[in-house]
């Protein structure tokens, strides 16, 4: 009898602190996703001043574990875009979003707007699986950002910033010609300048 409650207590155990450290881990990531949400916020402001609604911007629907760029979209006083993406080995086109755009399915799964409103945009919140200290980064592997921030750099300034969890920071990543280096990365303890 008393060995079944002590078997019995290590297993309530070992579920318990499975929960308590999903609840725990759930807390640090909402803090995080907050605090570089200020952050971001804070440093377009600062970038922009009373233009800022002027600027258009372009986020992403979060896939998997991305850091959520959806508070700052939602808050940004401007237009908003978020990437489609319409052939492989093309740029990415950016569509209207607002907080009440009917989304659908679209390639790699992303969801995009249902009705296609293709904006350009001055800054972006670009997503990323890691960051080097030098701005460098790592997509999916499609190359879309690259060939994206390549085409709209040549038309004019644009501001790329990456948005990421602390954990994301890399030593120096492997690079390639056609990497294009972020203006800066944003996580949960602010601004992380580039060497770029
Ligand atoms: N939220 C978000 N939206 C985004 C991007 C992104 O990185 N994040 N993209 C940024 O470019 C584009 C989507 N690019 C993607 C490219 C590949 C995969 C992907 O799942 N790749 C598989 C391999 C697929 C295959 O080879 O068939 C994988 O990684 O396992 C996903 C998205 C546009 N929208
Ligand atoms: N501007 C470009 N012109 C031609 N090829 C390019 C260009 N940019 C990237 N590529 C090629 O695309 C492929 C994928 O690039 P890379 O591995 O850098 O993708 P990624 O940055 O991880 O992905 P993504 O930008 O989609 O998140 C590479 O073979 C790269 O050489």
């Amino acid at each position: 009898m008393q060995h079944d409650t002590t078997t019995r207590k290590a297993q309530a155990r070992n579920l318990a602190a499975i929960r308590r450290n999903a609840a725990f881990l759930d807390i640090q990531a909402a803090q995080q996703v907050a605090a570089a949400s200020r952050s971001f916020s804070d440093y377009l402001a600062d970038i922009f001043g009373d233009r800022l609604a002027d600027v258009t911007l372009a986020g992403y629907m979060p896939m998997r574990s991305e850091i959520s760029p959806l508070d700052i979209m939602a808050n940004h006083p401007g237009p908003v875009g978020v990437p489609v993406i319409l052939r492989a080995g093309t740029p990415l086109e950016f569509h209207r979003w607002t907080p009440q755009t009917t989304m659908i399915e679209g390639a790699f799964k992303a969801l995009i707007p249902a009705n296609a409103d293709p904006v350009i945009p001055q800054a972006l919140i670009v997503p990323m699986l890691a960051f080097d200290r030098r701005g460098y980064r790592l997509g999916y592997g499609g190359g879309f950002y690259d060939r994206t921030l390549e085409k709209l750099r040549s038309a004019g300034p644009v501001l790329a910033v990456g948005l990421a969890f602390d954990a994301q920071i890399c030593d120096d990543l492997p690079t390639e010609a056609t990497d294009q280096q972020l203006d800066a990365i944003i996580t949960g303890s602010g601004v992380i300048w580039t060497r770029g």
